[in-house]
């Protein structure tokens, strides 16, 4: 299968300070592609890389095959890029300002006219085409800016973490319009710093931090190769209450020759490549007890787990 987007050696610097020191990976035509990573890790700049707005120092990018640099024309044309921050005019409806980014990008008349129906339908704002955006929730705006990198007809579409501090509903409507101009062949490049996102949208990803790749492929790949499995113990009665705090703490029974249980939700998890065996330790701890057992589950990998075996911290704390 073709690669809408090739990135390797990709380095840059800001005041001498690097931002990116290594960055490579490929994005298949047709896919949604995760960036996963903590601030400051490196994604926006990246994808500023990628959008022609920024030079890199080092490193060699193709979209579609061709060289970022020497057809930057031809492939701005291809790119819809999704900025963190919205720039829109407050005071002119969703429409008006669609219109404003039509003819940034030469398209004009009655084929405009087609486009921002189009692109307003798609992120679900239709009914809403003649209100000021200044009505508009965050998540609204957000959907507006979308809408305006899609007037163009992009094959990639580069979005930089759209749902940071939006509505679910938005959410929900930015995710069903990923789905549907990924049937439509469309390359998503997505950033985001929250690991549900990606393993319920992307088919790829590559875990980036400080400025380097420390994890790419297909989500099952990196799972199977980086995540670590777990155990899941939850009780019933006053235990569970315990578990969320509102009682004096206790150690949870622990399971013999298995790390100790760190707190999980309602109960608790132990690490371990033995499943069963801690499984079947945990319950003999808990009989031993008498403690009623209401839940215990192998946990399978996460992009949270392996996020954590990878750098030692969760990627909430960073
Ligand atoms: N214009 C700039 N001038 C100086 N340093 C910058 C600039 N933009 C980014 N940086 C620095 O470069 C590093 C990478 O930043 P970048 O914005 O690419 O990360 P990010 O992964 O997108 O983070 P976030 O999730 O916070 O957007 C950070 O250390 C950041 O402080």
């Amino acid at each position: 299968m073709s690669k809408a987007i090739t990135i390797a050696g990709l380095a840059k610097s800001y005041e001498g300070k690097p931002a990116l020191r290594n960055i490579g990976f490929e994005v298949r035509e047709g896919s949604c592609f995760g960036l996963l990573g903590p601030n400051g890790a490196g994604k926006s700049t990246t994808m500023k890389i990628l959008s022609g707005l920024l030079d890199p120092d080092r490193g060699d990018v193709r979209v579609m095959g061709k060289e970022l640099r020497r057809n930057a024309a031809e492939i701005r044309e291809k790119i819809g890029y999704v900025p963190q921050s919205i720039t829109l005019y407050e005071k002119l409806s969703a429409y008006d300002n669609l219109v404003f980014f039509g003819e940034m990008y030469g398209v004009r008349g009655g084929e405009l006219k087609r486009r921002i129906a189009d692109v307003l339908g798609r992120v679900g704002l239709a009914d809403r085409a003649k209100d000021a955006v200044s009505s508009f929730s965050g998540g609204m705006k957000r959907r507006v800016n979308i809408a305006a990198a899609l007037l163009h007809r992009p094959r990639v579409l580069i979005m930089d973490e759209p749902t940071v501090g939006i509505d679910p509903q938005s959410r929900n409507h930015i995710f069903e319009m990923i789905r549907s101009l990924q049937k439509e062949g469309v390359t998503v490049l997505y950033s985001t710093h929250y690991m549900e996102e990606v393993e319920s949208l992307c088919d790829e990803l590559a875990i980036i931090d400080h400025g380097e790749v420390i994890a790419s492929g297909g989500l099952g790949e990196v799972l199977d190769r980086f995540g670590s499995q777990a155990v899941y113990l939850e009780l019933n009665g006053p235990q569970e209450s315990q578990a969320q705090g509102q009682e004096q703490e206790q150690e949870p029974p622990a399971p013999a020759g298995f790390d100790r249980p760190e707190r999980k939700d309602r109960g608790w998890i132990v690490r371990t490549n033995s499943p069963l065996e801690a499984i079947a330790a945990w319950a003999e701890a808990c009989k031993a007890k008498s403690l009623p057992v209401k839940q215990l589950e192998i946990v399978r990998p996460s992009l949270e787990t392996v996020f954590l075996s990878l750098t030692g911290t969760t990627l909430r704390d960073t």
